[in-house]
């Protein structure tokens, strides 16, 4: 792993797809003029995150107004993008996807939300995911210039084989797109990253949208960066912001060389099983 810079752009999602695009590219050319090479968005950047939206502003891949703008943004900022998560339409189903694009433009990774989120909270709260969208299947790690990348979304991050497995397929960063919302989010949201980087031992990345209380699903903000070692390096407020790392290549080794965690499991006991 190599020291890099690295953005999360926070930013607020509005019901019309366009301003949602345009505000992502303004956002992402900030974060590169101000020295990011990594550029990460929320979950459901170009959508509200509420399922009555995701048909009318899903798009099919490899191609969409979403999917152009971030592969050409990406070519042009000469950046890689990781380009949070739209409502992708594949065939009659649609998916809750992340896509990510190298420096070139080229599309180097696609995760689709794996575990979907369907919860009623005390709070009132309610959402179900699988009445609208279909689950991924595929665990995604990458590799870029700087170091090797984790893909997973949101609830995601609930599962620690998922980050776990990520882990052992070589990342030294996990990047989760993400809304948690005003329940979960005070309760668990920082909690879960920094556990994710003490179980493993990675930087997590976690990227959210910017809280609006109009909408239907109000987000949490406070996008995150944690390093291997649990410390915040970085966290967002609740509103629109641009929020900067700076990942030490070292550190991910550093860690695991003084606590040998990934070393001492005891694989001659238990271990998890791709299915
Ligand atoms: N929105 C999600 O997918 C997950 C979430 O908000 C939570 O786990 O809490």
């Amino acid at each position: 792993m190599k020291d890099f810079k690295m953005a999360i752009c926070q930013m607020t999602v509005t019901d019309n797809k366009d301003k949602n695009i345009n505000k992502a590219y303004s956002m992402i050319k900030e974060a590169a003029q101000n020295g990011a090479k990594l550029i990460a968005l929320g979950e459901m950047f170009n959508c509200p995150y509420d399922g009555s939206y995701f048909p009318k502003f899903a798009e099919s891949l490899p191609d969409g107004k979403t999917y152009n703008m971030l592969k050409a943004c990406s070519k042009e900022l000469d950046v890689y993008i990781i380009g949070g998560s739209i409502p992708e339409l594949h065939g009659e189903v649609i998916y809750n996807t992340s896509c990510v694009f190298d420096k070139e433009g080229k599309l180097i990774a696609k995760h689709r939300k794996m575990h979907l989120f369907d919860v009623e909270l005390n709070s009132g709260l309610t959402f179900k995911e699988s009445s609208y969208l279909g689950k991924g299947n595929d665990i995604v790690v990458f590799d870029t210039e700087y170091c090797k990348i984790g893909l997973a979304i949101c609830y995601d991050i609930r599962f620690p084989e998922l980050s776990r497995l990520l882990t052992l397929k070589g990342a030294e960063v996990i990047v989760i797109p993400a809304a948690f919302n005003m329940t979960t989010g005070p309760a668990h949201w920082e909690i879960l990253l920094r556990t994710r980087a003490l179980d493993n031992q990675v930087y997590m990345v976690g990227a959210s949208p910017a809280r609006d209380v109009s909408a239907s699903y109000v987000a949490y903000g406070n996008s995150l960066v944690v390093s291997p070692w649990g410390d915040i390096m970085s966290r967002a407020k609740e509103g629109e912001e641009i929020i900067y790392a700076n990942l030490q290549g070292s550190l991910v080794k550093k860690t695991r060389d003084e606590l040998p965690l990934l070393k001492h499991i005891r694989k001659d006991i238990y271990e998890i099983i791709i299915k």
